[in-house]
């Protein structure tokens, strides 16, 4: 019956017509296994970055046609976007060349204090924990909102920063529409959901400005911006970083104080590789890695409760463990995820009590574990430059 239905998906999927007309899908090699259960069907496309965007109102076209099939009542179609390292979806310098990440390389081993006056600290924010990946779609800006509000429930003061400016998803995960206000034309007012003060340098960069100027912009923008927003006094900041490793993100981890970076991943060879470039280029701006995330990893069938390994489990903590580099958690793949997401209605906030906030909730813990560690020991007192 499923194979019955999987073959017929694949028919329909033969007969759409991608967005750059070029040929089916399925002829091209670019999807995944398709998993269906309890009626729902679950598959995901691999497109290059740069089609990303063309792709998406197709994947939700395809899923309006899969939905039409007797015995599927819902489609799930996920993309997964193939970046080049160091691309964000715009021009920019030649890509950096991360130096190959060699193992063992634990938080411990990595160094948990920059020099003194490096960088100095934002007033009033006590950790800035940037949330990356190496490659697009793999649900770093899901994982970045709901660890924040995982640290939240922990009880801390928790604000988050979108830093991607080519694709700037803070404003929708948390369905915030409005601008920003600013405080008599020199401070800007962080916008509120759920609890977590939330700005996002999209909503500040004009829609006209043309995309090849946005990474020059935001990378001397940034470290500003942070202090210009009044925050007020925040345990944690979450920056969502832009996806890749390249000269942008690289600049924009040397310039913020970070206290410490997680990679999300999905277990996929291709995209390890890319998380690999993303701890390689942590550690050479000497910033602590406080873990792996991985993301998709698993899919649990509704009906019976089977698991289902959809891109091949395991990879991240694998990969965490030859490293030595924390092993954060898992998340499956789940619909009520992305919905909830979508819907700007992040789970953690919205189901509290489910098992998907208990994961992102451990989460936190752990990260929050991993700051305390790397925390030294007698404080200095922060100086500030102004
Ligand atoms: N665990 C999950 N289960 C189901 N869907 C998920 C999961 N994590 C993320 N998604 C969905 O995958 C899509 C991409 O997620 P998200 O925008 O967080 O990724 P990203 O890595 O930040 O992408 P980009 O780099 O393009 O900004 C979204 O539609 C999101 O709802």
């Amino acid at each position: 019956m499923a194979d019955d239905l999987k073959t017929r998906i694949l028919d329909i999927l033969r007969q759409m017509t991608p967005p750059d007309n070029g040929a089916d899908v399925v002829s091209r090699s670019i999807v995944s296994d398709i998993f269906i259960a309890d009626g729902k069907a679950f598959f995901s496309l691999s497109v290059p970055a740069a089609e990303a965007e063309r792709f998406e109102p197709f994947c939700r076209q395809i899923e309006t046609e899969v939905a039409k099939l007797e015995g599927i009542g819902k489609a799930m179609v996920a993309l997964t976007a193939e970046k080049a390292a160091g691309s964000s979806g715009a021009p920019q310098a030649a890509p950096s060349r991360p130096q190959p990440a060699r193992g063992p390389a634990s938080p411990s081993a990595a160094p948990a204090r920059r020099p003194a006056g490096a960088k100095p600290g934002i007033p009033g924010i006590d950790k800035i924990v940037a949330v990356a990946s190496g490659k697009g779609g793999v649900g770093k800006s899901t994982t970045a909102v709901n660890l924040a509000l995982g640290l939240s429930a922990l009880g801390l003061a928790v604000g988050i920063l979108d830093a991607d400016v080519y694709g700037p998803s803070i404003p929708r995960l948390l369905g915030l529409k409005e601008k920003p206000k600013s405080a008599g034309g020199r401070t800007i007012i962080p916008l509120e959901a759920f609890g977590l003060k939330a700005m996002s340098m999209g909503l500040m960069v004009d829609e006209e400005t043309p995309m090849i100027w946005r990474g020059p912009m935001v990378m001397s923008a940034l470290t500003q911006m942070m202090r210009e927003v009044e925050w007020g006094e925040l345990d944690v900041l979450i920056v969502d970083m832009p996806p890749g490793t390249g000269d942008a993100q690289l600049t924009m981890a040397q310039q913020v104080p970070l206290a410490g970076a997680v990679i999300v991943s999905t277990p996929q060879d291709l995209a390890l590789i890319d998380a690999r470039k993303g701890l390689a280029m942590f550690q050479k701006v000497e910033v602590p890695l406080l873990g792996i995330v991985e993301n998709m990893s698993y899919f649990i069938a509704p009906d019976t409760g089977n698991r289902y390994d959809i891109f091949g489990h395991g990879g991240a903590r694998d990969e965490a463990e030859r490293l030595g580099v924390p092993f954060l958690g898992e998340v499956p793949i789940e619909m009520a995820i992305r919905e909830s997401s979508d819907a700007g209605r992040p789970v953690v906030a919205t189901d509290p009590d489910g098992p998907h906030a208990a994961a992102y909730r451990d989460i936190a813990a752990k990260v929050l574990a991993q700051l305390e560690e790397s925390r030294p020991k007698s404080r200095a007192p922060t100086i500030v430059f102004e």
